[in-house]
């Protein structure tokens, strides 16, 4: 792994990952999704995980969340080294948004019980003005609160899985290709609320994407992953002015011209 720059916020770790492998099956049939990645999220920054299909982004996040249960290395939040079993309390810190609106949300539950027991699980009690706040802070209002994921719109049920996301008043948001199942013309309207929900929350995002132009957007940092492995870590003006250091990460710059 090389190095990458250092900004302020690097003096408040939010999230480190050091010397991470991550593993799928046994014997023959054992795939190394993940190979000795290492890397910083300071609080309040956005960091992006870039990469072809296949090299490990989103296998970073779900070890993170105790969803690849295969793992070694260190992975820490807040300070707090993570283990195999993840307490309830870190996930009041961190959360997931997936990529897929269209699966992560149950058929038959309504937007109302989606919110609800999400905050009933986390210990809130003031739920109705809860469920009505989160609501509004992904733009969606009162009127879908009792409806069902089939009378919504993908970009729709996003914001539901995000408001779902931001119910524990999460610190750390784990973004896994968050816009990429939607029609073109929703995406940015998505990648927008994400950005002004981090500016107003202070909140850090990790996000998978393979498509350079939304990190671009959204992040301050990213890293360049291969194979498994990352093979540079840069900054996002870096990778607006072209810099990428690594052959890799300079082809992947030029098939998104
Ligand atoms: N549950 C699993 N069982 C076995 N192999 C897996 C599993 N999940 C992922 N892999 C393998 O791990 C490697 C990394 O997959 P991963 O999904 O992390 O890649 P990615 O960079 O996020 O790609 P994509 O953008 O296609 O999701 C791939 O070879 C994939 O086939």
């Amino acid at each position: 792994m090389v190095g990458g720059p250092k900004r302020e916020w690097a003096y408040m770790k939010m999230l480190e990952v050091k010397g991470l492998n991550v593993w799928f099956g046994t014997q023959r049939d054992r795939v190394d999704a993940v190979k000795d990645a290492s890397f910083e999220v300071g609080q309040g920054e956005s960091f992006g995980l870039v990469g072809e299909s296949g090299s490990g982004k989103s296998t970073i996040l779900r070890a993170i969340t105790g969803l690849a249960p295969d793992w070694s290395g260190d992975i820490v939040v807040e300070a707090a080294a993570i283990g195999k079993k993840r307490p309830k309390s870190f996930f009041k810190t961190v959360q997931m948004v997936f990529q897929d609106p269209y699966a992560s949300l149950h058929p038959r539950h309504s937007v109302d019980q989606v919110l609800g027991e999400t905050l009933y699980l986390h210990g809130f009690r003031d739920i109705d003005a809860r469920v009505v706040k989160l609501l509004e802070d992904v733009g969606l209002g009162q009127k879908f609160r009792f409806r069902y994921p089939h009378q919504l719109s993908g970009g729709q049920r996003q914001r539901v899985a995000i408001a779902r996301a931001l119910a524990p008043e999460p610190e750390l948001l784990l973004l896994d290709e968050p816009t990429s199942a939607l029609d073109v013309s929703v995406q940015a309207e998505i990648l927008n609320l994400l950005a002004d929900l981090r500016a107003d929350r202070g909140l850090t995002y990790l996000m998978v994407s393979h498509d350079l132009s939304v990190i671009g957007h959204m992040c301050d940092r990213l890293a360049v992953m291969k194979d498994g492995r990352i093979v540079e870590i840069m900054d996002v003006e870096a990778l607006r002015q072209m810099e990428a250091k690594h052959a890799y990460s300079q082809q992947l710059l030029k098939a998104s011209l």
